[in-house]
């Protein structure tokens, strides 16, 4: 039989715990063998493959296919509880049409399913509603980027500890929950906002203030160009479709670490951050075998994937910028999704 999970199924059990202990498992699993590094999880990865709706540009479909094996989870009976061992066979299809918010009946630009596949009998187990999850899984990435790549090289305890300045560049779909995680996890003292259309940057900044707690300390702005939100950044957070650089060198503040989550710009990952940026940052991605594909003509070296850093410690130097490239992987996907089946399949949702 197979299982379908809706959107408003997966939706109920999404917690950054349980994603972010996945997508961490899933950038350590895909990192090549090292005896320096051992880990007990692996993973192949093909690259994906886009395919062209037609002859019209901004419209595709991404097939994501993975194994991931022998990688930790979080219990999701309790967060703080033993983590389970699991071995996930998954592919995701996910759709990426950058028209779909300006329809009169507007749609996500992103919409995904994950089939999941049993792993003894290779059948179809499962079929997931998986939009959310990709919104979460992306973030999620961005926040162990962020953890390993900007604040460990303060310290082992720089993220509880240290406070930040936030610009997100773009408030789409992926801009919103950047905000709102970034708040969640971090001591966040100012949070920039900029967006092409100024009134989506004000909307979040509302929808923000009715969330955040008021203690929080957290200032909004709502800025008028990429270089105010910019200005002052630690952490920068892009996520647009946009194919010219929004932010350059020179909007950076300067000698004091900067880190950028560059999330956006569809196919050509990273149009939307300026070249000279990159030239004086560290480079670092999700996953050698999607950069090899997706990331030729990148304007600097790639300096390590996020899963090593994780494993070896060799964090950023303080000054440093940094930047996390993300493309998106299958198997943050199909670690995610078994998390979100796991969670689905506790007795007491299913009493009967
Ligand atoms: N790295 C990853 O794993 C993933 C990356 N993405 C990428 O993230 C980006 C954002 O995705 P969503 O937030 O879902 O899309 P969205 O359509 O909800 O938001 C896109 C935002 O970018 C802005 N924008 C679009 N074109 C622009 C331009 N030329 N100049 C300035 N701003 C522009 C829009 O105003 C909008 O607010 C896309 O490029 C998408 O492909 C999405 C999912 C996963
Ligand atoms: O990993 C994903 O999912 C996506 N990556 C690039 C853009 C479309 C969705």
């Amino acid at each position: 039989m197979v299982n379908y999970y809706s959107a408003d199924a997966v939706r109920e059990v999404l917690t950054w715990p349980l994603v972010n202990k996945a997508v961490e498992s899933a950038l350590v699993a895909i990192v090549k063998e090292d005896p320096k590094t051992p880990s007990t999880s692996f993973a192949f990865q093909p690259k994906r493959t886009f395919t062209a709706c037609g002859k019209e540009p901004g419209k595709i479909l991404l097939t994501m296919p993975a194994y991931v094996g022998n990688y930790k989870l979080k219990s999701p009976r309790d967060p703080g509880e033993v983590e389970h061992t699991h071995s996930t066979l998954a592919c995701k299809l996910v759709t990426s049409f950058s028209g779909n918010p300006r329809r009169d009946l507007p749609l996500p630009s992103i919409q995904a399913h994950v089939l999941l596949f049993d792993n003894q009998t290779g059948q179809l187990s499962a079929i997931m509603e998986g939009t959310d999850l990709t919104t979460w899984r992306t973030v999620s990435a961005s926040l162990v980027a962020t953890k390993y790549l900007y604040f460990r090289r303060f310290g082992a305890q720089a993220e509880q500890e240290r406070n930040i300045n936030v610009a997100i560049v773009g408030c789409g779909v992926q801009g919103q929950l950047h905000a709102a995680a970034f708040c969640a996890h971090f001591r966040v003292r100012q949070l920039n906002l900029y967006n092409r259309t100024h009134s989506k940057a004000q909307d979040l900044s509302y929808q923000l203030r009715q969330k955040l707690n008021i203690e929080s300390g957290t200032q909004i702005n709502v800025c008028s160009s990429p270089n105010e939100a910019c200005q002052d950044a630690d952490i920068i957070c892009i996520a647009t479709y946009s194919k010219e650089p929004l932010i350059q060198l020179a909007d950076l503040k300067t000698n004091q670490g900067v880190h950028i989550n560059a999330v956006g710009a569809g196919e050509i990952h990273f149009s939307e951050v300026a070249p000279d940026i990159y030239q004086q940052a560290k480079v670092y991605v999700d996953c050698y075998a999607n950069a090899e594909a997706e990331l030729v003509g990148l304007p600097a070296p790639i300096t390590a994937e996020v899963g090593e850093i994780i494993l070896n410690g060799n964090y950023p130097r303080e000054a440093e910028i940094s930047i996390f490239q993300s493309m998106g992987m299958a198997s943050e996907d199909a670690c995610v999704a078994q998390a979100v089946r796991n969670a689905l399949s506790l007795p007491q949702r299913f009493p009967y």
